[in-house]
């Protein structure tokens, strides 16, 4: 089995990584969005909605937008940055060796740099950087490993996060627990940022159970429309809302990287 094969998504160019027991995921090369993760067994675990542009036009609605250099609104530039509406370069992937020495979990790395982005974001932010995201997929796990490298003379600040629309049958149903003392239930709407979490927390939703492990990451973003502001969304059905819900691994506060030096942020995902 090939671990990479070429793929399109919508309109964009996407790369499908396969691991040998089944595991599966497919990332667009605008925004090195990954769009669909299949655990071994065959199940969907993100969201994307029917109504999201897969043209190039804007941020793809679902999946695993990546955010930098800038979260929301918290600056003057692009609003979550210009990571996912940027086109990302394919630069490696392959295949890991397993505990047995046979094939065990699949991966690709995606790369971003000055010269990749639309002209009026390069000219927004003037910094010499190499951004990479890392997926990995394999049996009931996904790894995502996003890198920051200050490759200019100068210090520069960001915040970044992994925008993660998880899928769940219903959200009101939809429990997290180790945000605070008692489960979180999604409000609607509810759009709240946590700072200095804990590395490990644990989606409940219906019978499926997701464990969310994060390193680098100091901070974490709930958030879901709810219905009204949903309605408002021209890439969201108005009832798709009730599909997902978005735990974010974030640096939000902006962090700032010396000239030479690198930044690494690593999210895992076990389904269970
Ligand atoms: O519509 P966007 O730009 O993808 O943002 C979606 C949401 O992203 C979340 O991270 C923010 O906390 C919300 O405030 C925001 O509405």
């Amino acid at each position: 089995m090939n671990t990479i094969a070429l793929a399109a998504f919508g309109q964009l160019p996407a790369v499908q990584v396969s691991a040998a027991d089944g595991a599966q995921a497919v990332i667009t090369l605008y925004g090195a969005h990954l769009v669909s993760w299949q655990s071994a067994g065959g199940a969907e675990h993100l969201f994307c909605s029917a109504k999201s542009a897969l043209d190039g036009s804007r941020a793809i609605r679902g999946g695993v937008p990546v955010v930098f250099p800038q979260f929301n609104e918290r600056g003057r530039g692009l609003r979550h940055g210009f990571a996912r509406v940027s086109d990302w370069a394919l630069v490696d992937s392959g295949t890991e060796v397993g505990k047995d020495g046979e094939a065990g979990a699949a991966f690709a790395v995606f790369a971003l740099e000055p010269h990749d982005l639309p002209p009026a974001a390069a000219q927004a932010w003037p910094h010499d950087f190499l951004l990479q995201l890392r997926v990995t997929v394999g049996g009931d796990k996904l790894a995502m490993a996003f890198e920051v490298h200050n490759r200019g003379a100068a210090p520069f600040a960001f915040s970044c996060a992994l925008h993660t629309y998880h899928l769940v049958d219903q959200v009101c149903d939809a429990r997290i627990d180790g945000l605070r003392d008692a489960a979180l239930a999604i409000g609607d709407p509810l759009d709240e940022i946590f700072f200095g979490v804990q590395p490990r927390l644990t989606l409940r939703a219906g019978a499926a159970t997701l464990v969310l492990e994060q390193d680098g990451f100091t901070d974490a973003v709930v958030w879901n429309p709810g219905a009204a502001n949903a309605a408002a969304l021209v890439d969201l059905e108005d009832d798709e809302y009730q599909r997902f819900v978005c735990i974010e691994p974030a640096v939000i506060e902006p962090l700032t990287l010396q000239a030479g030096q690198q930044w690494r942020g690593n999210y895992r995902i076990t389904a269970g």
